[in-house]
């Protein structure tokens, strides 16, 4: 394999590699993950400073590899309003490229973590202190959306509230930008996940805060298009827009999201389950059951499984949507609104189930904007056989350390 020149500089423009001039790639239609270029800054090539997106491309570019611009400029979207989310898509995407970059960074190690008290006498208290990253994250993609000038609304896992954007704008957004942050400084897989619903106009007569509120509280039976961005040792961009699920994969050098797993679907069973198992004794006796006999592979499916548990949840479901089986957390923890509808969503969209154990999650609805609950999420025959435990929701949460 050729070699590749790396370059870690963040703000320099970067000589730029296209696919086409590669010809160890020209051949296939998808990119092998170990044939992207790592090059750290892409080559602009686009309105947006610093960073490339190839907007605007028609059809595709004759070299067998369909961007996410070219596959929503062919029809991948097929909803009314294309143009529209193919604006904000593109608006979402330049805020995920900045996060990878920042999570990325040998820079970011002076940033502040959650429920640290940071800045405090350093250069006069708490205006200059440094940020932690999950915040910053969300200010990226607040400042993104107010650019797309598409959105009605923002709800994030990281406000107390939802933030009114523009009367006019077609959609609702709700993100948890920066999900399994706590393991950042240690690099472990972190992601941000989106859910965009359209703005429910019959509410714009409403006081801002009122319409705000109940825009962002749509079930998830109503998403038009969810997605995540996972950061790990590729970019990966995975969305559906209600026809199929898809995976794209990030061109460092390019800064083009590349289609590597069109249309999904994700195995109708698989042989990992994915859990904080050390939660065992807090666990019902359905949900020990159910992991004890799929253990010694007594369950449905004869075989032994195996756990996997990055206690990253993009990652996790990641995994999963590919290889099969079921990423869970029994305990009411994740957010039904930022996680759980947009990847049950995808999860769907890629023939697989998400439940809270005893409900579909896309038709729960939500009360509250900061509702946690029971996640289970993955290949449909492991979820029936989970399910028909009966008793797998964990009631007992005591707030773990770690
Ligand atoms: O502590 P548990 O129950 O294993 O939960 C881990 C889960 O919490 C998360 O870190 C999300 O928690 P936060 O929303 O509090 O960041 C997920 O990424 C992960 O899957």
């Amino acid at each position: 394999m050729q070699s590749l020149p790396i370059s870690f500089v963040p703000t320099r423009p970067f000589p730029c590699f296209s696919l086409k001039s590669l010809p160890f790639l020209s051949n296939s239609r998808f990119v092998p993950q170990s044939s992207l270029l790592y090059a750290f800054s892409p080559a602009p090539m686009s309105s947006f400073p610093g960073i490339s997106v190839r907007c605007g491309v028609s059809g595709s570019s004759g070299d067998g590899f369909l961007t996410l611009a070219e596959f929503v400029g062919n029809g991948g979207v097929g909803a009314v309003g294309a143009d529209d989310l193919d604006v904000l898509f593109q608006h979402l995407l330049y805020a995920c490229k900045r996060i990878a970059a920042l999570v990325a960074s040998p820079f970011n190690s002076n940033l502040g973590k959650k429920g640290e008290i940071v800045g405090e006498g350093v250069g006069g208290g708490e205006r200059d202190a440094p940020k932690p990253l999950d915040i910053v994250s969300n200010e990226i993609i607040l400042s993104s959306l107010r650019n797309s000038r598409k959105v009605a609304v923002m709800a994030s896992e990281e406000d107390d509230a939802p933030v009114w954007i523009a009367d006019k704008g077609p959609f609702v957004v709700v993100t948890d930008p920066l999900d399994g942050s706590r393991n950042i400084d240690a690099s472990i897989p972190t992601g941000t996940i989106f859910g965009i619903y359209n703005r429910l106009v019959e509410l714009d007569h409403l006081p801002k805060e009122e319409k705000a509120r109940l825009n962002s509280l749509q079930s998830g039976n109503r998403l038009v298009a969810a997605a995540y961005v996972l950061y790990s040792s590729a970019t990966i961009l995975c969305t559906s827009f209600g026809s199929g699920t898809h995976t794209f994969t990030l061109d460092r050098s390019t800064g083009d999201f590349i289609l590597t797993h069109p249309d999904i679907k994700i195995p109708a069973r698989g042989q990992i389950y994915s859990v904080n198992d050390a939660r065992y004794f807090d666990w019902p006796d359905g949900l020990r059951q159910y992991i004890d006999t799929v253990r010694q592979g007594k369950g449905k499916y004869p075989k032994k499984y195996s756990a996997r548990y990055i206690c990253s949840l993009v990652a996790d479901f990641h995994r999963t949507l590919l290889y099969g089986g079921i990423a869970m957390n029994p305990r009411d923890h994740l957010r039904l609104v930022y996680e759980a509808n947009p990847l049950s969503f995808l999860a769907e969209q890629a023939g697989g189930k998400g439940t809270d154990g005893k409900n579909r999650i896309l038709s729960i609805q939500p009360v509250k904007l900061h509702q946690r609950l029971p996640l289970f999420l993955g290949s449909p025959e492991d979820i029936e056989e989970l399910e028909s435990y009966g008793d797998v929701q964990q009631r007992v949460n005591p707030g773990y350390e770690v």
